[in-house]
């Protein structure tokens, strides 16, 4: 039944989700060195093990992918795969991100990264009915200079397959003030501001995303459940949460599914979207993410036409993609 449902995504990396099969086919048409051209194996090195204990052993699932991303055709392919996959369980909309910088080993420039993602996006848009729009994540690990790189090469095109900002990757306390200028700089631009923050630190990090990134939207934000004037911050100004409990469960953010605050947060009138994260890493898909939360908290019909609304409200899409997706509902 599920399956079937409109559905809507606004939080899922693309070097996340890369069909493991994909990742063996580049290997060998570019002459790329992989550890197994044996499926199995390869799943076994980019899904997430049963024990992982944090997000820093979770991101080194991520090393794989990248090695195969580093070519136009390989970024425009893996593009149009996830779409093709969202397509099939009938995903109307996708916000994609990814970090322009892991793509340049090979020497593509960062317009060339983000030209083949487009590219990947306009040849699936043609064949499927969805859309989709790209956000680009500055890693918290490289530093100011580089994320205002990605802030510059990026804006020639925006509202043109891009919408929007991001900081991704592993998170320490206080990152927000180190990231300031850029994001500054972004939203100067045109750029939507979300940001990954109180997901493997304190909620603290939420409250400093919105007063001092001022973000729209919060990647996770499990952390203000423990900080009271984050959850205020949250609350009072309609932040949207972009969460994912797999996810969360995987790097041990939360204990368990019942553990997390998504329905809660739901309840209480948060503005909450329901998403992937990394649909390889976290061996899932939007459907089986939603089957999850439903075995645990019973979403009623009601509960998930609210859940889609509020996810289409959220999207940094233009009006007319809104109102287009509001007609499947
Ligand atoms: O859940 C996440 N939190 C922080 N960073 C993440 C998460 N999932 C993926 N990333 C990182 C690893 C990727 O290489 C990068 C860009 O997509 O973003
Ligand atoms: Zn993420």
């Amino acid at each position: 039944m599920l399956k079937k449902l409109p559905k809507i995504e606004l939080h899922c990396h693309l070097d996340g989700s890369v069909r493991p099969q994909t990742i063996i086919d580049i290997a060998k048409e570019e002459n790329i060195e992989i550890p197994s051209h044996e499926l199995p194996e390869i799943e076994n090195i980019v899904k997430v093990p049963f024990n992982c204990d944090s997000l820093v052993e979770y991101l080194k699932r991520f090393d794989l992918p990248n090695r195969v991303m580093q070519s136009k055709e390989s970024l425009r392919r893996i593009t149009f795969e996830l779409l093709e996959d969202a397509s099939s369980e009938n995903l109307k909309y996708m916000e994609i991100r990814f970090a322009p910088l892991l793509h340049t080993l090979n020497g593509l420039s960062v317009s060339e990264i983000i030209e083949s993602i487009i590219d990947g996006i306009k040849e699936a848009e043609e064949k499927y009915p969805i859309k989709a729009n790209l956000i680009l994540g500055c890693m918290r690990t490289m530093t100011l200079d580089d994320a205002i790189y990605v802030v510059e090469e990026g804006k020639k095109f925006l509202n043109k397959g891009v919408v929007a900002i991001d900081l991704c990757g592993a998170e320490n306390e206080g990152f927000a003030i180190e990231f300031k200028e850029a994001i500054d700089l972004a939203r100067e631009y045109g750029y939507r501001v979300t940001i990954h923050a109180g997901e493997a630190a304190s909620g603290v990090n939420v409250l400093e995303a919105v007063e001092i990134l001022k973000a729209e939207r919060i990647g996770h934000g499990i952390g203000i459940r423990d900080v009271k004037e984050a959850y205020d911050i949250v609350k009072n100004n309609n932040i949207v949460l972009e969460m994912c409990p797999t996810s969360n469960v995987q790097t041990k953010a939360v204990s368990s599914y019942e553990d997390h605050p998504f329905y809660k947060f739901y309840k209480d009138g948060l503005k909450v979207t329901l998403n992937t994260d990394n649909r390889t890493v976290s061996n899932i898909n939007l459907t089986s993410e939603f089957n999850n939360v439903d075995s645990v908290f019973e979403i009623s019909e009601e509960d998930y036409k609210n859940l889609y609304l509020v996810s289409v409200d959220s999207t940094f899409a233009d009006d007319n993609t809104k109102q287009w997706l509001r007609e499947f509902i």
